[in-house]
Order: C-alpha cells, then structure tokens, then sequence
C-alpha cells in the first residue's frame, strides 16, 4: 500500500518534511541534497504546531494498516487462489520507509505482491514517485526476488465513488431540510504546480472524473464546484484556491457549503486543519453554514472497495491481461525524467 506518508507524532515532522523536499520527482530543486535540509528545519516549527493542532500527528499510518487489514481479510474470501493475503505500507517520506519495508517483505520471503497505490487518482508526483522509489529498490535487489503488478489508478471505481458519495450524503443530512438543497458541494483536492500540469500530468483530469463520477451517483443532487488547496512556494499552481472559493461564495451569497476531500483517503492536516480550522472558521465568519464530508478512514464500504479492487486485478492478472494497466505504460508528453522510463519497463515485464 503506496502512499506519501505523515509523521506520526510532531517529533517526526522534521524527517518527514527532510524527505519530501528530498524527493526530487516531487520538488526539484537546485543543489537539492544541500538545499533540503536547509529548507525543511524552516519550515519544520510551522508545520509541528499543525500537527500537533489535530492531535499531535498524522492519523494515515493508523488508517492505512486499518484499510490494509481489512482488506487482506476480505480479499481471501473474494480471491481464494491467491491466498492467504498481506497488507504491508510502504510510505514514500515517512515511517515505514519503502526500504524498510522492502527488507520485511524480503525477511517474509514475500514471492509474489502487488504494488497498490492508495492514491485513488494518478499523478507523476504522488503515485508515480512512490513507484520510481520501489523500482529503486527493487532494482537492487532489496526485496528479494518478488513478481510485481501494479495497482496504478482507481478514481473512478464504483466501491470508491459510493463511500465518498455516502459521505456526502451525511454531511448534507447536517443541513435543515429547506435549505439542503441549496447547498454547494465544494470538492477540494490537492492543487499541483502549473509545471507539472503542463508537462501533461493526468491527475486533474482523473480528479475531475472522481467528482463526475460522485455527482453521477448521487444524481446531481445539488450544485458543486472542483477547487485546489495546499499549494505552496511562490510558483503558480492548479486553481481556483479553495479558500478563496469560500470567500467567493461568500460573496455571491451562498450560506451553505459541503467541503468534499476528494483526493486522499485518510485525515491528515489539509482536512483537520486547514479545512476544518482555517477555511471553515473563515467560512463560518462570513456567515456561511459549512459541513465537511468524513474523510474515507474506516469506512467499511471504502475497505470493501479495496478489497474488490484488488480482486478484480488478480482476476485480470490471471487471466493473462499482464501486469500493468493500458494507461499504465503512456509517459507524460513533456517527461524528461529517464527514472519513469525505466520504472514503467521493469514493471511492465513483471520486477
Ligand atoms: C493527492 C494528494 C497530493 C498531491 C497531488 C500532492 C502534490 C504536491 N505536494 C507538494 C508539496 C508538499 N506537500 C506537502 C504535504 C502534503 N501533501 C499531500 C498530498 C498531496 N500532495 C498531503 C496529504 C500532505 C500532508 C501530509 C499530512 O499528513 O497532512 C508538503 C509538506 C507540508 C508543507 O510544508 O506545507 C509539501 C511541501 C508538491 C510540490 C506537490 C506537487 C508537485
Ligand atoms: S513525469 Fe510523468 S511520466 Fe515522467
Ligand atoms: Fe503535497
């Protein structure tokens, strides 16, 4: 199970933070090995009072060995011949490290494992980063001798869209019933600098699929918009800004909004604090009702639709259809980033 990763408790802020700017497939900078660190203990007291604001940490390793449970459980019922199932996490900046989790699987004697990212939508800079580290890894020889497949994108699979969509349909049951109606449901996603947009990343295309495929499912109940949050640095990023989305709602004088994380699945402290503390404490100055949809965390219909993604991809695994995704193999127009080359060859033929 791929993901980014957060700091368990505000002590890890600091490492967590060292690795991220570390990644140059994420923030390429000059003279990156130096320029890191230096940028990360900046930065690092700012970010250790957010998380200790929500609780003194970031829940995501908690809720991704909860998902993983779950889904292993469920999966040898759903897909006998593979089984039994494990669920290990590989978090690209925070503990477990893909390498130390590369050398469990290889203590384990780990044959056969599919590399399952746990972001729903597709981006060079979140999926894919994880995936050139385990290649990485891989490559030498850090994991043993495993058969690989890959698990790349799942945006717009119906197990996903119906938990999102039931968490919608609680935070509008906050409102009265005449003005449930009028309620904007603003979905809000992490934004991505306009370089890796251009460069031809698919990921806003595939969030924009998540949020058509929720408003399909709930039959367009009410009206919504698609916004961007957390952008940082000075350079320009994906908008509109969620939190001048609000403000502009505010404006246009509509008093009831949904906030729709739609491009993570655990908590973690864009929703806890900057939607919950910031943007709704904001909002709810500017006279606006405003509700969040839960984030996906123990949702059992979420941990079904693990399981159910991951059955259908062994399904198709034996079945012959190969490794790796049609989508899959198909680099960003504007990649100049030979890793990505090599990754998608290693695991297109299997690790
Ligand atoms: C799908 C989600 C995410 C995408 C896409 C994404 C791209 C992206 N992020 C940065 C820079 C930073 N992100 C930071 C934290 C952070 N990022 C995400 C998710 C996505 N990022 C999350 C969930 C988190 C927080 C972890 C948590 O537990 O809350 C940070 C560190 C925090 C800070 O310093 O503000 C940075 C920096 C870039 C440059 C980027 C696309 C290229
Ligand atoms: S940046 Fe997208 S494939 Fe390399
Ligand atoms: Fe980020």
């Amino acid at each position: 199970m791929l993901n980014m990763g957060g700091p368990s408790t505000v002590e890890e802020t600091h490492d967590f933070l060292k690795n991220l700017f570390l990644d140059s497939d994420l923030i390429p900078l000059p003279f990156q090995r130096f320029l890191a660190p230096y940028i990360a203990r900046r930065r690092t007291p700012q970010i250790e009072k957010q998380y200790a604001a929500i609780g003194g940490g970031s829940p995501i390793l908690h809720y991704t060995k909860l998902q993983g449970e779950g889904m292993a459980q469920l999966l040898d019922e759903l897909h006998p011949p593979t089984a039994p199932h494990k669920a290990y996490v590989a978090f690209r900046y925070a503990r477990p490290l893909t390498q130390d989790t590369a050398r469990q699987m290889k203590a384990d004697g780990v044959k056969r494992a599919i590399a399952f990212t746990q972001y729903p939508q597709y981006s060079c800079s979140t999926t894919g980063s994880s995936l050139n580290e385990l290649y990485r890894r891989g490559k030498g020889g850090e994991m043993g001798d495993v058969q690989w497949s890959v698990i790349d994108r799942w945006g717009t699979h119906s197990g996903f869209v119906e938990a999102v969509a039931q968490n919608v349909e609680a935070a509008l049951e906050k409102f009265s019933p005449h003005t449930r109606a009028n309620a904007v449901l603003l979905f809000s996603a992490h934004s991505l600098p306009m370089s890796v947009v251009n460069r031809g990343d698919p990921y806003i295309l595939e969030v924009s699929a998540s949020v058509a495929a929720v408003m399909k499912r709930l039959g367009h109940s009410n009206p919504y918009r698609l916004v961007w949050q957390s952008q940082v640095g000075p350079s320009a990023w994906m908008g509109m800004q969620t939190g001048e989305a609000l403000k502009g709602l505010a404006r246009l004088g509509k008093k009831q909004v949904v906030l729709v994380p739609i491009a993570f699945t655990s908590d973690h402290i864009e929703t806890l604090y900057e939607l919950d503390l910031e943007y709704a404490k904001e909002a709810r100055e500017h006279g606006i009702e405003i509700h969040r949809a839960e984030s996906l965390n123990g949702s059992p219909i979420f941990i079904r639709a693990l399981a159910d993604i991951a059955a259908e991809h062994l399904r198709d695994c034996a079945a012959g259809m190969g490794p790796v995704g049609v989508q899959f193999g198909l680099r960003c127009p504007g990649c100049t980033n030979a890793t990505c080359g090599n990754q998608k060859a290693w695991f297109a033929q299997g690790g």
